[in-house]
């Protein structure tokens, strides 16, 4: 058994707002080598630890996890629509697992997902349907959220019960790094607003529409400085990069909701889905190794944009070539 890791940002704005070309070059070649990367390792099962963004759970029953038994993208920003191709006994399995190990989780038999979980599958694997994926949703947007170190124990508890899987397993891990895209908050909502958040009606199309154009608007201005959102924060970027490439991931635990809020931005805690990922490698694998990691501050995504790879392998002597070839940042 042996399994891989690719984590990425999203960010719906890759279709509707263009950073300058060579920027945009290296995130295509970033996503191109990730591919390669999971072509070359041909998995057999992918599990994928996404977000959400008020398409699929709202605050009338907001769980911190959810394996999704059954899932269908909702298509917001154009991402693909319909059925993912889930295993679903298998994906019950898991569940079960996880709770017998300590961690509650739900379970979901009409798991909605959106482009938090869709985008990733489409870029790296050409499709929301072309493998098998157990999706597990991780809050990441809606307060209040768990501690970190009940990530990490997400996330070991999905990797040890990935131990007896007979196969090849691909974990993928989807959002941040620091970013604080206009997604509406409840603390912040009302009239309207606030009966979205709580889920009462499902968005309808003119709502996604108005809703879209906003990021896409918000991005714009964020791009020439003028936006009212948070700062993007490349050391905060780095520092949790560096953690994730150590492996010492239990340190961080000690990471508040409040100050990840504070220093990287409301959305910052979708990184909660790369400490899962990490963390379930980690387990099932003893150690790990990151391969190749790319990332920019990119105010067109609105997002400290990074791309990872690792394998389940002892370390070597720091990157591989094709690390350094594709032009990392680390040293
Ligand atoms: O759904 C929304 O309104 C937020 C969209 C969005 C924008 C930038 C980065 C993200 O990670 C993201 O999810
Ligand atoms: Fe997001």
């Amino acid at each position: 058994m042996t399994l891989a890791l690719v984590c990425t940002s999203h960010s719906p704005l890759l279709e509707f707002n263009d950073p300058p070309p060579e920027v945009r070059t290296e995130v295509d070649r970033a996503f191109a080598q990730a591919r390669q990367f999971i072509e070359d390792y041909e998995p057999d099962l992918v599990v994928s630890f996404a977000p959400d963004h008020y398409n699929g759970f709202f605050y009338k029953l907001m769980p911190p996890f959810c394996i999704g038994l059954e899932a269908s993208g909702v298509g917001d920003f154009g991402s693909s629509a319909g059925p993912l191709d889930v295993p679903s006994a298998l994906a019950e399995q898991m569940a079960q697992s996880v709770l017998d190990q300590g961690v509650d989780i739900a379970v979901s038999l009409e798991m909605e997902v959106d482009h938090g979980a869709v985008q990733p599958l489409e870029i790296l694997l050409g499709g929301i349907a072309t493998k098998p994926v157990i999706p597990i949703f991780v809050n990441s947007v809606a307060a209040p959220f768990a501690p970190m170190k009940r990530i990490r124990l997400l996330g070991e508890a999905v990797g040890t019960f990935l131990k007896n899987f007979d196969g090849n397993v691909l974990l993928l891990g989807s959002g941040g790094l620091s970013h604080d895209p206009p997604v509406p908050r409840l603390e912040a909502a009302t009239g309207e607003q606030r009966k979205m958040l709580l889920g009462c009606n499902h968005p309808t199309a003119a709502a996604r529409s108005v809703r879209q154009q906003r990021v896409i608007d918000t991005a714009k201005a964020f791009t020439r400085g003028e936006a009212g959102i948070m700062d993007l924060a490349p050391e905060w970027d780095r520092q949790l990069l560096d953690i994730l490439a150590s492996g010492e991931l239990e340190q961080l635990d000690a990471w508040t909701a409040k100050e990840m809020a504070a220093t990287a931005g409301n959305s910052a805690h979708e990184v909660r889905t790369w400490v899962a990922a990490h963390n379930a490698l980690k387990a099932a694998a003893g150690q790990y190794t990151v391969t190749s990691e790319y990332y920019r501050p990119i105010p067109e995504y609105i997002a400290g944009f990074a791309v990872t790879t690792a394998v389940s392998v002892p370390k070597t002597a720091g990157l591989t070539e094709t690390a350094v070839a594709a032009g990392t940042v680390r040293a």
